[in-house]
């Protein structure tokens, strides 16, 4: 099915943009040493591959847009010291590595990559400053997280690289490249690495990591009884002994799966899991809009419908993040009534705990 709506054009660019990032993420788990991580402000790691991803994203969604802001995860302001300065370097060659790669089919130079696209250090780190915005309800921005789960990518496991469009507050376009996840599950011989794509009103796509040979996506129908919940493996990032007590509450069978990052969106869409349950551990913590916009529309493009815990709408118009946070309950439309249902039994029981 070729996508020949009106964020076509935006959906292609960011797809090129990815699957670059996807390479630079791939070679930098293969060679990562110790001195190449940071720990950032709130105890989270961050590595080259992070900074380098955002901006070679940055830098193509900017040769493409010059006009759009862009609210990404990181910020240099840790590179510009003299203590960052190895891992700047760093950053600044496997940002150019990936920038000057060679043209793919269908790519274009105007979008700032290829042979000749080199970039000066201050060139980088601004392009990583570039995801600076605010957010709010008006106009066009992008999301970027270059690595959403960089505990699963620091173990091996999943991770992925994130990038959305919204505008007036919708996400129109949607784009999670997972390097490790299988290409297909019920093969493990066709080996890992996909990307998928969404844009609203025009559906949600699977594509090779080269983001070629799209495949439609559509979560299929179950029964309450048969789903399978998908969580994620840090117990702090959400709670998993909620989750257990709603699989008691609903009667389903199936164990969890855990997997780190929006790739439990895409596992969802091709179901691999019946439901995501993500359900917060801690009072404050405010879920980000990069962590949660891609995988938003791909779910509901898949024919899923995406919620807090009080069955309302995720609202991407108010900054950076989602404001107060109730949790967020993805699942097929059939089923996603029922599992909130559940979900609001064992807040009610919690709350006549306390
Ligand atoms: N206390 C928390 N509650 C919910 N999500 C969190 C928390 N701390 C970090 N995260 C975010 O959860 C995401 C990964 O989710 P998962 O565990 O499902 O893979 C990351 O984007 C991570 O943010 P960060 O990138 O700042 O570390
Ligand atoms: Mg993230
Ligand atoms: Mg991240
Ligand atoms: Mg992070």
């Amino acid at each position: 099915m070729a996508n020949t709506s009106k964020y076509a054009f935006e959906e292609k660019v960011v797809i090129a943009a990815v699957r670059r990032a996807c390479a630079l993420t791939s070679s930098v788990f293969e060679k990562l040493i110790k001195n190449e991580t940071l720990v950032k402000g709130d105890k989270s790691p961050v590595t080259v591959g992070d900074f380098a991803a955002q901006a070679l994203i940055s830098t193509i969604l900017h040769n493409t847009f010059p006009n759009d802001p862009i609210v990404g995860e990181e910020d240099a302001s840790d590179l510009r010291i003299e203590s960052g300065k190895l891992m700047r370097e760093r950053i600044v060659e496997l940002a150019n590595d990936a920038l000057t790669a060679p043209l793919a089919a269908g790519d274009n130079v105007a979008w700032g990559i290829g042979p000749g696209a080199h970039r000066t250090s201050d060139e980088i780190l601004e392009a990583i400053d570039r995801g600076n915005h605010p957010g709010g309800p008006n106009g066009r921005m992008w999301t970027i997280d270059p690595i959403d789960g960089t505990k699963g990518f620091l173990r091996g496991e999943q991770y992925a690289v994130c990038v959305s469009l919204i505008v007036d507050a919708t996400v129109q376009v949607g784009v999670i490249g997972c390097p490790n996840l299988l290409v297909d599950p019920s093969d493990p011989s066709k080996g890992t690495g996909a990307i998928f794509s969404a844009v609203r009103g025009a559906g949600a796509r699977q594509f090779t990591l080269e983001g070629t040979d799209p495949v439609s996506l559509s979560i299929p129908k179950t029964e309450v009884e048969g789903l399978k919940f998908l969580e994620s493996v840090e117990a702090a990032h959400s709670s998993h002994s909620f989750n257990d007590r709603v699989t008691e509450v609903l009667g389903v069978q199936a164990a969890h799966v855990r997997m780190d990052s929006q790739a439990k969106y895409a596992a969802l869409c091709r179901g691999e899991g019946g439901a995501y349950l993500r359900m917060p551990t801690v009072v404050g913590y405010k879920e980000k809009i990069w962590d949660h916009a891609p995988g938003e529309v791909l779910v509901v493009e898949a024919g899923g419908i995406v919620t807090d815990s009080r069955g309302e709408l995720l609202n991407f118009g108010v900054g950076r993040t989602l404001g107060e946070n109730f949790g967020v309950i993805a699942a097929g439309r059939d089923v996603h009534p029922k599992v909130i249902a559940g979900v609001q039994q064992v807040q009610a029981e919690e709350k006549s705990k306390i």
